[in-house]
Protein backbone atom coordinates (compact mmCIF):
# COMPACT_ATOMS: atom_id res chain seq x y z
CA UNK A 1 0.00 0.00 0.00
CA UNK A 2 1.90 3.39 -0.95
CA UNK A 3 2.10 5.69 1.39
CA UNK A 4 -0.21 8.95 1.57
CA UNK A 5 1.07 12.84 0.51
CA UNK A 6 2.77 14.56 3.57
CA UNK A 7 2.35 18.34 3.88
CA UNK A 8 5.33 21.20 3.10
CA UNK A 9 5.30 24.09 5.62
CA UNK A 10 7.54 26.99 4.43
CA UNK A 11 7.76 29.71 6.88
CA UNK A 12 9.36 33.41 6.07
CA UNK A 13 12.35 31.58 4.48
CA UNK A 14 15.06 33.96 2.60
CA UNK A 15 18.07 33.22 1.23
CA UNK A 16 20.95 34.92 0.84
CA UNK A 17 23.99 34.01 -1.13
CA UNK A 18 27.69 34.46 0.09
CA UNK A 19 28.15 37.02 -3.08
CA UNK A 20 25.28 38.97 -1.47
CA UNK A 21 22.52 38.04 -3.90
CA UNK A 22 19.32 37.81 -2.71
CA UNK A 23 17.75 34.95 -3.98
CA UNK A 24 14.37 34.74 -1.99
CA UNK A 25 12.73 37.31 0.19
CA UNK A 26 10.36 35.70 2.95
CA UNK A 27 8.78 33.13 1.35
CA UNK A 28 5.60 31.51 3.05
CA UNK A 29 4.12 28.55 1.49
CA UNK A 30 1.46 25.29 2.50
CA UNK A 31 1.42 22.46 0.63
CA UNK A 32 -1.33 20.33 1.62
CA UNK A 33 -0.75 16.19 2.33
CA UNK A 34 -1.53 15.05 -1.28
CA UNK A 35 -1.86 18.84 -3.41
CA UNK A 36 -0.29 19.34 -6.74
CA UNK A 37 1.34 22.86 -6.82
CA UNK A 38 3.46 24.23 -9.39
CA UNK A 39 6.33 27.10 -8.80
CA UNK A 40 5.50 29.45 -12.20
CA UNK A 41 8.00 32.26 -12.83
CA UNK A 42 10.90 33.99 -14.73
CA UNK A 43 14.17 32.42 -15.11
CA UNK A 44 16.21 33.66 -11.81
CA UNK A 45 12.81 34.33 -9.38
CA UNK A 46 14.66 31.49 -7.20
CA UNK A 47 12.23 27.77 -8.25
CA UNK A 48 14.98 26.17 -7.93
CA UNK A 49 16.18 27.35 -4.68
CA UNK A 50 13.57 27.19 -2.92
CA UNK A 51 13.14 23.84 -4.31
CA UNK A 52 16.02 22.94 -3.02
CA UNK A 53 15.91 24.19 0.23
CA UNK A 54 12.47 22.27 0.46
CA UNK A 55 14.42 19.34 -0.11
CA UNK A 56 17.23 20.14 2.49
CA UNK A 57 19.68 20.15 -0.29
CA UNK A 58 20.33 24.13 0.77
CA UNK A 59 19.41 25.84 3.70
CA UNK A 60 17.98 28.97 4.17
CA UNK A 61 19.36 32.46 5.48
CA UNK A 62 16.38 32.58 7.66
CA UNK A 63 13.20 30.93 7.90
CA UNK A 64 11.93 27.03 8.40
CA UNK A 65 10.51 24.56 6.38
CA UNK A 66 8.49 21.55 7.73
CA UNK A 67 8.49 18.52 5.62
CA UNK A 68 8.53 14.61 6.04
CA UNK A 69 11.83 13.84 7.64
CA UNK A 70 11.88 9.91 6.74
CA UNK A 71 14.47 8.49 3.97
CA UNK A 72 12.03 7.60 1.51
CA UNK A 73 10.13 10.27 1.91
CA UNK A 74 11.18 12.31 -0.84
CA UNK A 75 11.92 12.11 -4.70
CA UNK A 76 13.48 14.37 -6.84
CA UNK A 77 13.42 14.74 -10.72
CA UNK A 78 15.76 16.95 -12.23
CA UNK A 79 15.44 18.87 -15.65
CA UNK A 80 18.08 16.03 -16.79
CA UNK A 81 17.21 12.50 -16.37
CA UNK A 82 20.91 12.02 -14.76
CA UNK A 83 20.99 8.63 -15.26
CA UNK A 84 24.19 6.19 -14.59
CA UNK A 85 25.37 5.66 -18.87
CA UNK A 86 26.86 2.40 -17.90
CA UNK A 87 23.78 0.67 -16.10
CA UNK A 88 20.35 -0.77 -17.54
CA UNK A 89 16.78 0.95 -16.92
CA UNK A 90 15.98 -1.40 -14.35
CA UNK A 91 19.30 -0.89 -12.41
CA UNK A 92 19.18 2.74 -12.29
CA UNK A 93 15.81 2.39 -10.95
CA UNK A 94 16.98 0.00 -8.48
CA UNK A 95 19.58 2.07 -7.32
CA UNK A 96 17.95 3.93 -4.64
CA UNK A 97 16.45 0.84 -2.86
CA UNK A 98 19.99 -0.90 -3.92
CA UNK A 99 21.69 1.95 -1.35
CA UNK A 100 19.03 1.27 1.30
CA UNK A 101 20.07 -2.22 1.82
CA UNK A 102 16.74 -3.88 0.27
CA UNK A 103 17.30 -7.28 -0.87
CA UNK A 104 18.46 -8.12 -4.39
CA UNK A 105 15.09 -10.36 -5.45
CA UNK A 106 12.55 -7.62 -3.56
CA UNK A 107 14.61 -4.42 -4.89
CA UNK A 108 14.59 -6.45 -8.45
CA UNK A 109 10.35 -6.68 -8.28
CA UNK A 110 9.79 -3.29 -7.11
CA UNK A 111 12.29 -1.47 -9.87
CA UNK A 112 10.28 -3.35 -12.36
CA UNK A 113 6.87 -2.35 -10.87
CA UNK A 114 8.11 1.51 -10.54
CA UNK A 115 9.15 0.74 -14.81
CA UNK A 116 6.00 -0.66 -15.85
CA UNK A 117 4.24 2.35 -13.93
CA UNK A 118 6.27 4.81 -16.25
CA UNK A 119 4.79 2.61 -19.59
CA UNK A 120 8.42 0.99 -19.65
CA UNK A 121 7.48 -3.07 -18.88
CA UNK A 122 10.18 -4.60 -21.87
CA UNK A 123 12.88 -1.93 -21.24
CA UNK A 124 14.19 -3.35 -18.15
CA UNK A 125 17.32 -4.27 -19.94
CA UNK A 126 17.99 -1.27 -22.08
CA UNK A 127 20.66 1.11 -21.69
CA UNK A 128 20.46 5.17 -21.21
CA UNK A 129 21.91 5.88 -24.52
CA UNK A 130 19.34 3.17 -26.78
CA UNK A 131 16.43 5.39 -25.13
CA UNK A 132 14.83 8.96 -26.24
CA UNK A 133 14.43 11.76 -24.09
CA UNK A 134 10.83 11.15 -23.31
CA UNK A 135 11.91 7.34 -22.23
CA UNK A 136 15.07 8.19 -19.92
CA UNK A 137 12.79 11.16 -18.58
CA UNK A 138 10.18 8.27 -17.80
CA UNK A 139 13.32 6.17 -15.84
CA UNK A 140 14.44 9.34 -14.27
CA UNK A 141 10.44 9.00 -12.54
CA UNK A 142 10.33 5.05 -12.03
CA UNK A 143 13.32 5.74 -9.80
CA UNK A 144 12.17 8.87 -8.09
CA UNK A 145 8.89 6.60 -7.42
CA UNK A 146 10.67 3.42 -6.32
CA UNK A 147 10.67 4.32 -3.09
CA UNK A 148 7.12 5.48 -2.56
CA UNK A 149 7.86 8.83 -1.87
CA UNK A 150 5.03 10.93 0.33
CA UNK A 151 6.81 14.08 -1.64
CA UNK A 152 7.72 14.48 -5.30
CA UNK A 153 9.68 17.20 -5.82
CA UNK A 154 10.00 18.18 -9.65
CA UNK A 155 12.55 20.53 -11.13
CA UNK A 156 11.29 21.54 -14.78
CA UNK A 157 11.73 17.84 -15.64
CA UNK A 158 9.84 18.50 -19.43
CA UNK A 159 11.85 21.17 -20.45
CA UNK A 160 13.91 20.11 -22.76
CA UNK A 161 11.40 17.57 -24.26
CA UNK A 162 9.29 18.04 -27.53
CA UNK A 163 6.22 19.20 -27.23
CA UNK A 164 4.58 15.80 -27.65
CA UNK A 165 6.64 13.98 -25.18
CA UNK A 166 5.83 16.72 -22.56
CA UNK A 167 2.25 16.45 -23.43
CA UNK A 168 2.23 12.80 -22.69
CA UNK A 169 4.17 12.54 -19.62
CA UNK A 170 1.90 15.27 -18.39
CA UNK A 171 -0.72 13.07 -18.67
CA UNK A 172 1.11 10.32 -17.46
CA UNK A 173 2.65 12.01 -14.45
CA UNK A 174 -1.34 13.02 -13.60
CA UNK A 175 -2.59 9.58 -14.16
CA UNK A 176 0.39 8.51 -10.85
CA UNK A 177 -0.31 11.40 -8.78
CA UNK A 178 -4.07 10.60 -9.21
CA UNK A 179 -3.28 6.58 -8.51
CA UNK A 180 -0.45 7.43 -5.64
CA UNK A 181 -1.60 10.69 -4.28
CA UNK A 182 1.36 11.67 -3.01
CA UNK A 183 2.21 15.64 -2.75
CA UNK A 184 4.13 17.20 -5.91
CA UNK A 185 5.55 20.77 -5.91
CA UNK A 186 6.55 20.82 -9.81
CA UNK A 187 8.82 23.76 -10.83
CA UNK A 188 8.30 25.34 -14.75
CA UNK A 189 8.15 27.90 -16.54
CA UNK A 190 5.40 27.09 -18.61
CA UNK A 191 1.83 28.90 -17.58
CA UNK A 192 0.05 25.87 -20.43
CA UNK A 193 2.58 23.09 -18.39
CA UNK A 194 1.34 24.59 -14.68
CA UNK A 195 -2.51 24.92 -15.64
CA UNK A 196 -2.25 21.93 -17.06
CA UNK A 197 -0.71 19.97 -14.19
CA UNK A 198 -1.76 21.28 -10.81
CA UNK A 199 -4.62 22.75 -8.62
CA UNK A 200 -2.78 25.68 -7.19
CA UNK A 201 -0.01 27.78 -9.14
CA UNK A 202 2.24 29.98 -6.82
CA UNK A 203 3.50 32.88 -8.89
CA UNK A 204 7.38 34.21 -8.57
CA UNK A 205 8.83 37.41 -9.12
CA UNK A 206 12.49 38.37 -9.15
CA UNK A 207 14.80 41.00 -7.32
CA UNK A 208 14.46 39.39 -5.03
CA UNK A 209 12.56 36.29 -6.07
CA UNK A 210 9.39 35.74 -3.77
CA UNK A 211 5.66 34.56 -4.35
CA UNK A 212 4.20 36.73 -5.98
CA UNK A 213 0.44 35.57 -6.31
CA UNK A 214 -1.07 32.61 -5.64
CA UNK A 215 -4.00 31.11 -8.57
CA UNK A 216 -5.87 28.01 -7.83
CA UNK A 217 -7.06 25.76 -10.77
CA UNK A 218 -10.44 26.14 -9.97
CA UNK A 219 -12.08 23.45 -13.02
CA UNK A 220 -14.37 20.33 -13.01
CA UNK A 221 -13.21 19.52 -15.85
CA UNK A 222 -11.11 16.28 -16.13
CA UNK A 223 -7.69 16.17 -16.89
CA UNK A 224 -7.24 15.16 -20.11
CA UNK A 225 -6.35 15.79 -23.38
CA UNK A 226 -9.78 17.38 -24.20
CA UNK A 227 -8.80 19.88 -20.80
CA UNK A 228 -6.27 21.87 -23.34
CA UNK A 229 -8.73 22.84 -25.40
CA UNK A 230 -11.50 23.76 -22.99
CA UNK A 231 -12.97 27.08 -22.00
CA UNK A 232 -11.91 26.62 -18.37
CA UNK A 233 -7.99 25.78 -19.56
CA UNK A 234 -8.14 28.79 -21.99
CA UNK A 235 -9.56 30.98 -18.98
CA UNK A 236 -6.89 30.16 -16.29
CA UNK A 237 -3.94 30.36 -18.60
CA UNK A 238 -4.89 33.66 -19.80
CA UNK A 239 -5.34 34.88 -15.77
CA UNK A 240 -2.14 32.57 -14.94
CA UNK A 241 -0.43 35.18 -18.08
CA UNK A 242 -1.65 38.11 -16.14
CA UNK A 243 -0.33 37.63 -12.92
CA UNK A 244 2.85 36.47 -14.26
CA UNK A 245 3.09 40.00 -16.14
CA UNK A 246 2.36 41.92 -13.01
CA UNK A 247 4.74 39.66 -10.98
CA UNK A 248 7.70 40.66 -14.09
CA UNK A 249 6.54 44.16 -14.01
CA UNK A 250 6.64 44.79 -10.30
N1 LIG B 1 25.11 29.11 -5.53
C1 LIG B 1 24.74 30.32 -5.94
N2 LIG B 1 25.51 31.41 -5.67
C2 LIG B 1 25.13 32.63 -6.06
N3 LIG B 1 23.98 32.93 -6.72
C3 LIG B 1 23.18 31.88 -7.00
C4 LIG B 1 23.51 30.53 -6.65
N4 LIG B 1 22.50 29.72 -7.07
C5 LIG B 1 21.60 30.53 -7.67
N5 LIG B 1 22.00 31.81 -7.64
C6 LIG B 1 21.27 32.97 -8.16
O1 LIG B 1 20.04 33.04 -7.43
C7 LIG B 1 18.99 33.47 -8.28
C8 LIG B 1 17.88 32.44 -8.27
O2 LIG B 1 18.35 31.27 -8.92
P1 LIG B 1 17.41 30.02 -9.19
O3 LIG B 1 18.21 29.03 -9.96
O4 LIG B 1 16.81 29.58 -7.91
O5 LIG B 1 16.27 30.66 -10.11
P2 LIG B 1 15.19 29.94 -11.03
O6 LIG B 1 13.93 30.70 -10.87
O7 LIG B 1 15.15 28.49 -10.71
O8 LIG B 1 15.79 30.19 -12.47
P3 LIG B 1 15.67 29.30 -13.80
O9 LIG B 1 14.21 29.28 -14.14
O10 LIG B 1 16.50 30.03 -14.80
O11 LIG B 1 16.20 27.93 -13.45
C9 LIG B 1 19.61 33.68 -9.66
O12 LIG B 1 19.91 35.05 -9.80
C10 LIG B 1 20.87 32.84 -9.61
O13 LIG B 1 21.86 33.37 -10.47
Amino acid sequence: MPATGAPVRVSAVSKHFDNGLQALSDVSLTVAAGEFVSLLGPSGCGKTTLLRIIAGLATPTSGSVGRPTGRHDMGFVFQEPTLMPWATALANVELPLKLAGLARSERRARAEDALAGVGLAGFEKSYPRELSGGMKMRVSIARALVTQPRLLLMDEPFAALDEISRHRLNLDLLALWQQRRFTAIFVTHSVFESVFLSQRIVIMGTRPGRIASELPVATSHARDEAFRTSADYVAICRLASAQLGQAMAA
